[in-house]
């Protein structure tokens, strides 16, 4: 299974985030972090700064919704061009139905986690999902510590994706870096997005290299 590094322009210069892309475009994805100062306690920025972004043309956009009503707004995300939306289960009231509403706009869906979720509450509609994200942080902020505490839901989701003979990508997001990449990735992880380690590097660009090298060599399923 291939690995994939997702920076987070989270914590980059938000006046030159076209800039940011640029500077990581050896990535896979690029990761745009959504936040409405509802759902959590932190306002970024919204559809016209993301799809903007899009008609970059540098990276596919990975835009994870850290908003209330996912609903009603994750499906324009998709039309405007981000190759893959990511809702959180917590603040979706049919997820079913805006998978189907993503994917009919021509994106990739996932259903992001936080912390404290049981990853349980994804069983209903887990099939129809391309990608779980599992949080390992309280989302809101970048440059927040990695939670190990989370390794046990990132195994257990994998084993129901093996069992089911799924292929579903699992993505983790929060204090990711050279540290603890391995860890995540033994655990059944494949999509390892990092913002903090990526954009305080010297380079960018070659710490895209070096977190693409240990998930390369721990990815094991
Ligand atoms: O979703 C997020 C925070 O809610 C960010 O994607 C995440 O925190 C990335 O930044 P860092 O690698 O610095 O933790
Ligand atoms: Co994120």
């Amino acid at each position: 299974m291939m690995s994939t590094i997702s920076p987070s322009i989270l914590n980059a210069d938000a006046a030159n985030l076209g800039a940011a892309l640029v500077a990581v475009s050896n990535a896979d994805f690029a990761h745009v972090d959504v936040m409405d100062n509802h759902f959590v306690p932190n306002l970024t920025w919204g559809l016209p700064v993301v799809e903007a972004l899009v008609n970059r043309n540098v990276l596919p956009l990975d835009a994870h919704l850290m908003i209330e009503d996912p609903d009603r707004w994750a499906p324009a995300y998709a039309e405007v061009g981000c190759a893959s939306v990511t809702f959180h289960h917590e603040a979706c009231r049919d997820p079913k139905k805006l998978v189907k509403e993503i994917h009919r706009h021509g994106a990739l869906a996932a259903a992001a986690l936080k912390p404290g979720t049981d990853p349980k509450v994804l069983k209903p509609y887990l099939s129809e999902l391309d990608m779980v994200l599992v949080m390992t942080v309280e989302p809101g902020f970048g440059g927040q510590a990695f939670m190990p505490q989370m390794l046990p839901k990132v195994q257990e989701i994998r084993q129901w994706l093996k069992a089911e003979n799924l292929e579903i990508r699992i993505q983790v997001d929060g204090g990711i870096s050279r540290a603890n990449l391995a860890q995540a990735a033994e655990a059944g992880a494949d999509v390892f997005v990092a913002g903090s380690a990526i954009f305080r590097a010297n380079n960018p660009a070659s710490e895209v290299e070096v977190l693409r090298g240990i998930a390369q060599e721990h990815v094991c399923h």
